[in-house]
């Protein structure tokens, strides 16, 4: 597929990954990605490596083909009355990676008539290891083939109902953080039991990495995973139940509902 023109619009912590990712991929030139925030200083090391970069939306906006929106839920409304007149319905799809803000909300400000898809990557877009949702109510599946193409390139994606959108957020995007507390939490248990921080970090890191592979690879169950390493009156059962009894599966599942509930209110209309 030929990479088309795309802006980025609020490129913060997401914004850079997916930048990042989509060059990583091979699909995209940095001259072929416009980024924006409001002031360039953020943005000048991107600069330096070819990306575009700008503090004029509706004029960034003017010549993509694809416009990714990137800011936080909260800058939302002042960033789409900014560009509104700068849009063309008939010729641009718009896409949005903002948590809570549903493609109603943004053709409500814009245009009813313009293709809006909502996408949900996270940070592992970066390094091309993304777990990617995406859902629309009204884009042609031209459109959503040549969104899935673009995210197929930095990961895995997967298109669902768009009133699951805040808890693919939940799950997926907040779920890099909970993984990552628990990779911190595992070495932190490793340094108690002998390693110096770098070494149990790393250590943690690869095996929780070797348990997403067994699942992935083999397309199995984690239970069945870890029936293979709980021998009996062994160390393993005894570890897993310790961290049971002390609300471990209940606290990440507490957690994810929590994120998918914050998420569906992050957005307010006014
Ligand atoms: N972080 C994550 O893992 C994920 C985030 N998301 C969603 O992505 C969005 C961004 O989140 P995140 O990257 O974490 O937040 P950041 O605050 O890191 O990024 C937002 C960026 O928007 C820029 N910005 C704010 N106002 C404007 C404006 N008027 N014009 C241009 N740029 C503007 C800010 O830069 P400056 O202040 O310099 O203008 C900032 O860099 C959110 O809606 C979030 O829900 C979705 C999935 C995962
Ligand atoms: O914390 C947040 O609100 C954003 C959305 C998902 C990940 N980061």
């Amino acid at each position: 597929m030929k990479a088309n023109n795309i802006t980025i619009i609020g490129s913060g912590n997401m914004g850079l990954s997916l930048a990042k990712g989509l060059v990583k991929s091979g699909l995209y030139t940095a001259d072929a990605i416009t980024l924006t925030r409001r002031s360039l200083g953020g943005l000048k090391e991107f600069a330096a490596q070819g990306f575009q970069t700008s503090i004029d939306n509706a004029e960034a906006v003017k010549n993509a083909d694809i416009i990714v929106l990137a800011v936080l839920p909260q800058q939302v409304n002042k960033v789409l009355d900014e560009i509104k007149s700068s849009i063309n319905p008939k010729t641009q799809l718009f896409t949005s990676v903002v948590s809570g803000v549903t493609c109603k909300n943004i053709k409500e400000k814009l245009y009813d008539d313009l293709e809006v898809v909502r996408v949900m990557p996270n940070t592992a877009i970066a390094i091309q290891q993304s777990m990617t949702c995406f859902a629309t109510d009204n884009a042609s599946a031209e459109s959503l083939e040549k969104v899935k193409q673009i995210f197929d390139t930095v990961g895995i994606t997967i298109q669902i109902q768009e009133e699951l959108m805040t808890s693919a957020t939940a799950l997926c995007a907040c779920g890099i953080a909970f993984f990552l507390r628990s990779i911190r939490a595992a070495s932190q248990g490793g340094v108690e039991v002998g390693f110096h921080a770098h070494d149990a970090l790393k250590m943690a890191a690869q095996t929780a990495k070797g348990a997403a592979d067994l699942l992935l690879q083999l397309a199995s169950h984690p239970e069945h995973e870890i029936d293979k390493v709980t021998s009996p009156k062994g160390c393993t059962i005894a570890g897993l139940n310790e961290m049971e009894h002390n609300g471990f599966s209940s606290a990440m599942i507490k957690g994810i509902k929590t994120s998918a509930k914050i998420a569906g209110e992050l957005y307010t209309k006014e």
